[in-house]
């Protein structure tokens, strides 16, 4: 590993309970509208999850703690009851055409934490999946706490343990698209972050200020795109992870795996620089299935390739902002 990743590391990572909750409020009050807290969580289909985090957040993070001022559930485009779970939990629902309709909503995770930021007003934004399972709110205030404590850190990741299925404790063997795409990317192409326990995990608070700068690829490219973007614009100081435990969520098979593991590659491989003569990013990729009549059938997906641009590019944004 680098020098500069192991200094990094061993500077800028901490564990949620460095910054106790009630300090956290203290930094908040003192940073008056900059220490105002969105929470987004983006969400597709978790009717099964959603009421729980929703209802965790608000009871530890705006009753007990005033420590969060909005709580947001960007709908995705559900086709269950997603938003009328949400929102009896308390939180308040937003859909991804609410916002922007000038723009078409595309399908994806990036597509609707783009449009959070429309939607939401903290001058920190908080990402948390909708699928976690024995959510703790920890999870969030441990994430936030840096950005209330560390003037220079503009993002903080969540790192944890990631049992997989059926496994009860432990490192975990989840998180497969990180340890076999991801992370050998990172160490590859951008070995500054090689100390990053989990570049693609759902759950990091950042600045709006960073935020509205970056690109966001729409689909499951966005951490490691947004991470990478961070990196480049900011340097590495200015990212920080905080040890939140053990977490546990709704896991994908293995071919949906592939699918997201084709749009972080075209995510970095856009970052890359190209030489000559290379043959282009193709935007598809083929997997197969046995077939009913006994061979094996290809079925084609597209790879998503579009990034919205950085919020302060767009004038909607940049006056909602202003008469804010
Ligand atoms: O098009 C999408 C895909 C995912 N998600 C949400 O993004 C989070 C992470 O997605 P997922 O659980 O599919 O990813 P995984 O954790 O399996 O990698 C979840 O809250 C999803 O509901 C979303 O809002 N829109
Ligand atoms: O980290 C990973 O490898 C994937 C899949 O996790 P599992 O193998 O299902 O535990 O999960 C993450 O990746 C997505 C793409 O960045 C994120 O959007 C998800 O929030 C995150 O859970």
């Amino acid at each position: 590993m680098l020098e500069e990743a192991t200094e990094w590391l061993s500077r800028r990572s901490w564990t949620a309970a460095d910054r106790p909750l009630s300090r956290l409020v203290a930094a908040k009050r003192k940073a008056g509208p900059a220490g105002s807290v969105s929470v987004v969580l983006p969400a597709l289909n978790e009717e099964a999850t959603v009421g729980e985090i929703v209802e965790t957040i608000r009871r530890d993070l705006m009753i007990d703690a005033p420590l969060v001022d909005e709580l947001l559930v960007m709908d995705s485009g559900s086709t269950d009851r997603t938003a009328e779970v949400a929102a009896a939990a308390g939180a308040k629902v937003v859909h991804r055409d609410e916002i922007l309709p000038r723009l078409p909503a595309l399908p994806g995770k990036g597509e609707v934490l783009w449009r959070s930021l429309f939607a939401a007003s903290g001058e920190i934004i908080c990402f948390v999946d909708a699928d976690l399972k024995e959510f703790d709110s920890a999870f969030a205030s441990g994430i936030i706490g840096p950005l209330l404590t560390e003037p220079d850190v503009h993002l903080v990741k969540a790192m944890y343990d990631r049992p997989l299925g059926a496994e009860a404790s432990g490192a975990g063997q989840g998180g497969r698209v990180t340890e076999l795409v991801a992370r050998p990317l990172l160490n590859l192409h951008w070995p500054q972050l090689a100390g990053v326990v989990q570049p693609l995990g759902g759950e990091y608070a950042a600045r709006r200020s960073l935020l509205e700068r970056l690109p966001f690829p729409v689909g499951y490219g966005v951490e490691l795109g947004t991470l990478v973007d961070t990196l480049d614009l900011c340097g590495l100081d200015a990212i920080a992870q905080v040890d939140v435990g053990v977490r546990r969520h709704r896991h994908q098979d293995g071919q949906a795996l592939g699918r997201m593991a084709a749009a972080i590659l075209r995510t970095a491989q856009s970052r890359l620089p190209v030489p000559p003569g290379v043959i282009p990013i193709r935007p598809g990729i083929t997997q197969f299935d046995r077939s009913p009549e006994g061979g094996f059938a290809p079925r084609h997906h597209t790879v998503d390739t579009v990034e919205r641009p950085p919020l302060v590019t767009v004038p909607e944004y940049m006056a909602a902002r202003r008469a804010a």
